[in-house]
């Protein structure tokens, strides 16, 4: 593992959406990285960042970009970056992202675009940071050195797959899954669903939402080819996902309701599936990563958690919370999750990402 001697130059990209305003909270006072650049649209670029921004957060904006400019994303005002993280809107990012690349920048990204593309990995940092090793092939493929894209999750699929991983890790696959997700207004970014639609309410459509869950959840839970140069998507185990997604009036924090049969028969027992998922730890925790969460999963006790309100906060979002772990009498056991999805569904992911590229060597520093 290579610590970084000197913090890196990052830019961040969409810095004045909901998901940018995270990234700009973390990088604040991270031990790897320091804000160097921020873009937006052109409604944002020229000004700087604390009137370009309606900032959004219980902290105020870190010192050290209430005046930074605001620029427009084009791959030259970002030269100096090590890494580029995007939270873009994803009507811009394919792109933006694309151009970036191009530039031999280093992009890790929260928007949809790129997460079916064949050489770019989806990575949820507590599941599979393994995938990072498709970027030499991803470079190759465009005659690149140091340019790639790497993608983390939507950030309901986020929360599933990180318990989906546990159960698999210790009791081989899944074979099925149903999914019923309750997800934070907040998801939407900002200014959001309107008020009218979301008080006293609950909206049972989030746009292509469940048949993203449908399919990364196999790219995220397979392998890599032995050549390294391509993600395998489960063909031979296969994991079939069915997703309902509601929107609720909660502020942050996606709940989901999971309910899953095992291939192996006799499937585990609740107790066997706690132990699992209390004992689960990942990659990015052994190699040091610095924003990784202390526990990957944690399982409550009491039968009313987790709740968004009370535990969306806990290990500052980095973490997943599980409850309600019990027999199906569908399929085999059926639990609760809930994950914070502007930290772990979003921007904390990518920073983990980022960290781990960097402890690994595949991005200099
Ligand atoms: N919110 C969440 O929980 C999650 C979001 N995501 C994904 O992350 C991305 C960002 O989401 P979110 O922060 O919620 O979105 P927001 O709508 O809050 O922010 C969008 C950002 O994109 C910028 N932008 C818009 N148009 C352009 C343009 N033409 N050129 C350059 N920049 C532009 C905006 O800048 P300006 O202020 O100048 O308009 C703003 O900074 C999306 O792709 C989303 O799907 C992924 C997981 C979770
Ligand atoms: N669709 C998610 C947030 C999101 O933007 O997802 P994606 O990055 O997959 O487009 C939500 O509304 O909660």
């Amino acid at each position: 593992m290579t610590l970084p001697s000197n913090p890196l130059k990052v830019g961040v990209l969409g810095a004045t959406g909901t998901v940018g305003q995270r990234f700009i909270l973390l990088l604040s006072t991270h031990p790897f990285f320091q804000v160097h650049a921020l873009g937006a649209s052109a409604r944002s670029a020229g000004l700087p960042y604390k009137q370009a921004v309606r900032w959004k957060q219980v902290q105020p904006i870190p010192e050290a970009v209430r005046d930074l400019v605001v620029k427009n994303c084009v791959a030259e005002e970002f030269a100096d970056c090590a890494i580029v993280f995007s939270g873009l809107d994803a009507d811009v990012a394919g792109d933006i992202e694309q151009a970036f690349r191009a530039a031999e920048l280093a992009v890790f990204s929260n928007a949809k675009n790129f997460r079916r593309d064949p050489t770019v990995p989806l990575i949820v940092p507590l599941v599979n940071t393994s995938h990072l090793s498709m970027i030499p092939y991803q470079r190759s493929q465009l005659s690149l050195q140091k340019g790639f894209i790497v993608t983390n999750a939507n950030c309901s699929t986020t929360g599933l797959v990180i318990p989906l991983a546990a159960l698999e890790k210790a009791f081989g696959p899944i074979d099925t899954c149903l999914v019923t997700t309750m997800q934070a207004i907040s998801g939407a970014g900002y200014p959001g669903v309107p008020s009218f639609d979301i008080f006293d309410n609950i909206v049972p459509h989030i746009g292509g939402e469940e048949e993203k869950i449908e399919w990364e959840a196999a790219k995220i839970l397979g392998g890599i080819s032995d050549n390294g140069q391509s993600f395998d998507l489960r063909e031979k185990t296969p994991i079939n996902v069915s997703a309902n997604c509601n929107r609720v009036p909660v502020l942050e924090g996606h709940t989901e309701c999971v309910s899953v049969r095992f291939a192996r028969r006799p499937p585990p027992t609740v107790e066997e599936a706690i132990q699992a998922m209390r004992s689960f730890t990942c990659e990015a925790q052994t190699a040091g990563c610095p924003s990784a969460p202390r526990e990957v999963i944690f399982v409550h006790e009491e039968v009313d958690r987790p709740q968004p309100r009370l535990d969306r906060d806990f290990q500052k979002g980095a973490g997943v919370n599980v409850g309600r772990i019990r027999p199906c009498p569908v399929l085999d056991l059926k639990f609760v999750v809930l994950s914070n999805n502007v930290a772990i569904g979003a921007a904390t992911s990518s920073i983990i990402n980022a960290e781990y590229a960097v402890l690994t060597g595949v991005v200099a520093s």
